[in-house]
């Protein structure tokens, strides 16, 4: 049985921050891996300004060298966008593995906008990462005013295996400031770096 964090994102571009709290989070989970799981295209955010497929992969995976991290076009090959729909196809192509849902504290602010996130909580435990400058709203968001009730201690965060679900587990490493907005205000052309990477074709599946 592999223990994998799954870590979805835009990765536009990935930066130190997705390296550091998933090392830390292989690390506080006892994971055998975390996967990067590169988004074909948030369904929240607006696709102008996103930088193509390939670009994002290609970045995710200098950022993951030399790491037990694997950058995975595995929405592309499911041919979901929707977590919800994500979750539901990925343990039929693993059977073997057992998953665990890695998200910042910004992401838990506005998870009860996501497709079935009720559903999410109930198909796999759930790790929420402080981040700077988010933690109070993810604290009084909606979807925390529901998962509180399933809150587990993070001294217990190894035994997520054998929780019963939903599961929420909050985990607090040295908060980590990087955000590829900011570092995309400061390089608008950090993609062009990466154009002609055919990355998807050049990552198999983990
Ligand atoms: N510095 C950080 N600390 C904690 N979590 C982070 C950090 N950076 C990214 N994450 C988390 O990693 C996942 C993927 O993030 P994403 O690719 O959107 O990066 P981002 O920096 O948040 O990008 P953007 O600024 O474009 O929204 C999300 O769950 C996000 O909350
Ligand atoms: O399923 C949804 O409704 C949903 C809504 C917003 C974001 N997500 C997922 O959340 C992950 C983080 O996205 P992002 O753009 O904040 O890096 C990524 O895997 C998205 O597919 C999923």
């Amino acid at each position: 049985m592999k223990r994998v964090g799954l870590l979805g994102g835009s990765f536009n571009p990935a930066h130190k921050g997705h390296r550091a709290i998933s090392l830390h989070a292989l690390r506080a989970l006892g994971l055998d891996e975390v996967w990067w799981m590169v988004s074909p295209g948030n369904p929240l955010k607006d696709a102008k300004g996103v930088a193509p497929f390939a670009a994002r992969m290609a970045s995710a995976r200098a950022m993951a060298r030399h790491a037990p991290i694997r950058p995975t076009a595995v929405e592309k090959r499911l041919k979901t966008r929707y977590t919800v729909d994500t979750l539901t196809k990925l343990p039929r192509l693993y059977p073997r593995h057992r998953f665990i849902w890695l998200m910042g504290a910004d992401n838990l602010a506005q998870f009860d906008r996501w497709k079935g996130w009720r559903t999410i909580a109930r198909q796999v435990p759930i790790a929420v990462i402080a981040r700077p400058g988010y933690d109070r709203d993810a604290h009084a968001s909606p979807a925390m005013g529901w998962l509180r009730r399933y809150k587990r201690p993070a001294s217990q965060a190894k035994n997520w295996t054998k929780w019963s679900l939903p599961a929420l587990v909050l985990l607090r490493f040295r908060p980590d400031p990087t955000s590829a907005t900011r570092l995309r205000a400061a390089d608008p052309g950090w993609h062009r770096r990466y154009s002609s990477v055919r990355a998807a074709a050049t990552h198999p599946l983990p």
